[in-house]
């Protein structure tokens, strides 16, 4: 296993309290449990997306790393409660508040609780390219073709 020690800031005093520090719920978790730092449930109508703080802030600091933010399974199949951006992306020089987009796919009205569970954040690896500009490429086996040129069965 490897870890990353990672800095982070408390930005509400509510964490670590009554809204619990993100932690991986198994040994095994890929994913951290982020929780909506709200001062009053949250209704989210049909259709509605709302901007929600996590009262947390972090520098990664490295740009071989990033983090992404991704909805956890359960409130998106059952509740759709999925990210109004479908995937949040942290850059390792953002330094701001995490913030979790919350958009409900879904046809019924679902209520965010206090320090709910809301989306994961997971840190991965990130390559930069350094872009080298060429004529042609090396022919490979697929060449150009996508989108089902290799067909269906
Ligand atoms: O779900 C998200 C997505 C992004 N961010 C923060 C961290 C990220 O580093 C920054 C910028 O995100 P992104 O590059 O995806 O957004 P943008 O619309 O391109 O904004 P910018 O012009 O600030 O890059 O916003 C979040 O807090 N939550
Ligand atoms: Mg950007």
């Amino acid at each position: 296993m490897t870890t990353k020690k990672l800095q982070v800031r408390i930005l509400d005093e509510r964490i670590g309290n009554q809204i619990a520090f993100p932690e991986y719920a198994t040994d095994g978790s890929a994913g951290l449990d982020l929780r909506a730092c709200l001062d009053q449930p949250l209704t989210l109508e049909p259709g509605q997306t709302q901007l929600i703080k996590t009262g947390l802030s972090i520098h990664i600091g490295d740009p071989a790393l990033a983090a992404m933010i991704l909805p956890r399974s359960g409130l998106g199949h059952k509740h759709g409660i999925v990210l109004g951006n479908l995937v949040g992306l942290i850059d390792s020089d953002y330094q701001g508040e995490l913030m979790v987009s919350c958009w409900n796919r879904g046809q019924t009205t679902f209520t965010i609780e206090v320090g709910e569970r809301i989306a994961q954040l997971v840190l991965v690896p990130v390559v930069q390219a350094d872009f080298e500009v060429v004529s042609e490429f090396n022919v490979s086996d697929r060449g150009e073709g996508g989108f089902g040129s290799t067909g269906t069965h």
